[in-house]
């Protein structure tokens, strides 16, 4: 993934002066600035530290513009002045005050540090000078404002570039979030993200950045079911679940979630013995005799199961592939999660084989570096050659979940609160998934919508919440959004 986009490409894709996006930027981290520390809180002067480059140059703006306002503001620049190039070296030329030569020493009397040393054009791992610097920034727990990334911060990936970075009480970025700023760990050194709208309209991002999206509603919103008066359960479509013998909370709590999600019909085939554990589970739920390939096969010929959903504790094993294939072989929209992705571990080209129609598969880290043993990179690097190689949208689950698709598009998952993390809800997920595809939303966008409605749900109940909490949660924010 290439980088998201460049100030330069931005300004000229908008027709907008690059230094008119640098005052724009310098503007957005000054009002950042006061808010998050209002004149006469700060234990000390702000110390501005300017880079090189057009980071640099954003940070030469905000000096000027604290010191207009009053604010009592030092400079130190890393490098020689007359070495400042184009938009940087134009506001450079503005700032009326002193340029002192960055050096660790410069952190004395300093109550708040602007971090502008290096922002998208970090290229190699931050050394001498700077390095000592961040190092001592660190050291004093001196409060920080990164101007578009802390520096040490790959803004693509979330990697740090060396060992340096100075973690950020605040981060002020331009126009979106940059992967690194959602992706682990640049997430944890980035603080609070400010993200500005500094004067790029959003239809040019469509052209520098076609395939990165920020999950959010409108990535999916136009493909949200409409419920009207005359609308009847036929319409919100059929999803099938296979439910194994032993692990009957993953299936139940993957089928609970696609009734609350909105799917018309919900039906769970599972072996005889476990049968009754199914049926007490919810009177709303339709549970069939057999999950077992012969069953299955005789059971999907009827057209009405539209999106099928495989893998929550049906447990790991050749049935289990075999079951799988079987719904892949249908061509219908599938969801493959948890034993079903496991159970291709040693072959993962016959399941990538079997796929004929779309198909969302849900690894968790694990279960990805099974399927994908050979993809090197970062989360979105790799999420988006999975979803090449399988033919499958992947949504690549974690803290910093990633959705990709074969035709390149990607969302990150910015609400996925860390009390998430508990037993189950990745099953409640694959529920909502195929939920979503039982009502007619394309693959990525019902993986898309699926990973944002977990984590809505998340957040609307709080910490302390179990996976059953999740599926309740969502009748109220599902009206949000139908409104
Ligand atoms: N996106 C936008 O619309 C805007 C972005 N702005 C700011 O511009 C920077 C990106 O500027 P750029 O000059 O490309 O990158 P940097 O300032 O990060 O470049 C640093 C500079 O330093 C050199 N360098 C790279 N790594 C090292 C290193 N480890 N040690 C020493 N020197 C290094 C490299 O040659 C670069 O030239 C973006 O982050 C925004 O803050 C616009 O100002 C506003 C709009
Ligand atoms: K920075």
């Amino acid at each position: 993934m290439e980088a998201c986009y460049r100030a330069d490409q931005a300004a000229a894709a908008a027709g907008v002066p690059g230094v008119r996006l640098m005052e724009n930027a310098g503007r957005a981290v000054f009002d950042a600035l006061r808010a998050a520390w209002p004149l006469g809180t700060i234990r000390g002067d702000v110390l501005v530290l300017c880079g090189p480059g057009n980071n640099g140059g954003d940070g030469f703006v905000v000096a000027r513009l604290l010191a207009e306002a009053g604010w009592p503001v030092r400079l130190g620049l890393l490098g020689a002045r007359e070495a400042l190039k184009g938009d940087a070296a134009h506001h450079a030329a503005r700032w009326r005050g002193a340029v002192a030569t960055l050096a660790p020493g410069l952190l004395e009397g300093a109550g708040l540090v602007v971090d502008a040393l290096f922002g998208a054009g970090l290229a190699r791992p931050i050394e001498g000078m700077a390095a000592q610097t961040l190092s001592a920034i660190r050291e004093r727990k001196l409060p920080v404002l990164a101007v578009d990334v802390p520096s040490g911060l790959q803004g693509d990936s979330g990697t740090v570039l060396g060992e340096v970075v100075a973690p950020a009480n605040v981060t002020v970025t331009f126009f979106r979030p940059k992967p690194g700023h959602v992706l682990f760990p640049g997430r944890k050194f980035c603080g609070r993200l400010v993200v500005a709208d500094i004067g790029i309209p959003e239809s040019v991002l469509a052209t520098i950045a076609p395939q990165l999206h920020r999950n959010q509603p409108p990535l999916w919103l136009q493909h949200w079911p409409q419920r009207t008066a005359e609308s009847h359960k036929y319409h919100f479509g059929h999803a099938l679940l296979l439910g194994g013998a032993e692990m009957t909370g993953a299936a139940r709590l993957a089928a609970r979630a696609a009734l609350r999600v909105g799917a018309g019909l919900v039906s769970l085939a599972a072996p005889s013995e476990a049968l009754a554990v199914y049926q007490l589970s919810s009177p709303s739920l339709i549970v069939l005799q057999g999950s077992d390939p012969r069953s299955l096969a005789r059971r999907l010929q009827d057209p009405r199961y539209n999106a099928l959903l495989i893998g929550p504790g049906l447990g790991v094993g050749e049935e289990t592939s075999e079951a799988a294939e079987a719904l892949l072989a249908t061509g219908r929209a599938c969801v493959l999660d948890a034993d079903a992705l496991s159970s291709f571990a040693g072959a993962p080209s016959r399941l990538f084989g079997a796929i004929k129609g779309p198909a969302v598969l849900t690894p968790h880290d694990g279960e990805f570096a099974r399927l994908f043993p050979s993809l090197k990179g970062d989360r979105l690097q790799r999420a988006s050659a999975a979803a090449r190689e399988s033919g499958a949208v992947v949504l690549l689950k974690g803290a910093d979940a990633v959705i990709a698709a074969p035709d390149g598009r990607a969302a990150l998952v910015e609400n996925a609160p860390p009390f998430l993390a508990t037993a189950g809800t990745g099953d409640v997920l694959s529920g909502l998934i195929v939920g979503l595809l039982a009502q007619g939303l394309p693959a990525f966008e019902a993986a898309a919508a699926g990973a944002w409605l977990l984590g809505a749900a998340a957040e609307q109940f709080g910490p302390g919440l179990i996976s059953e909490d999740l599926p309740d949660c969502l009748p109220a924010i599902r009206a949000a959004l139908d409104r």
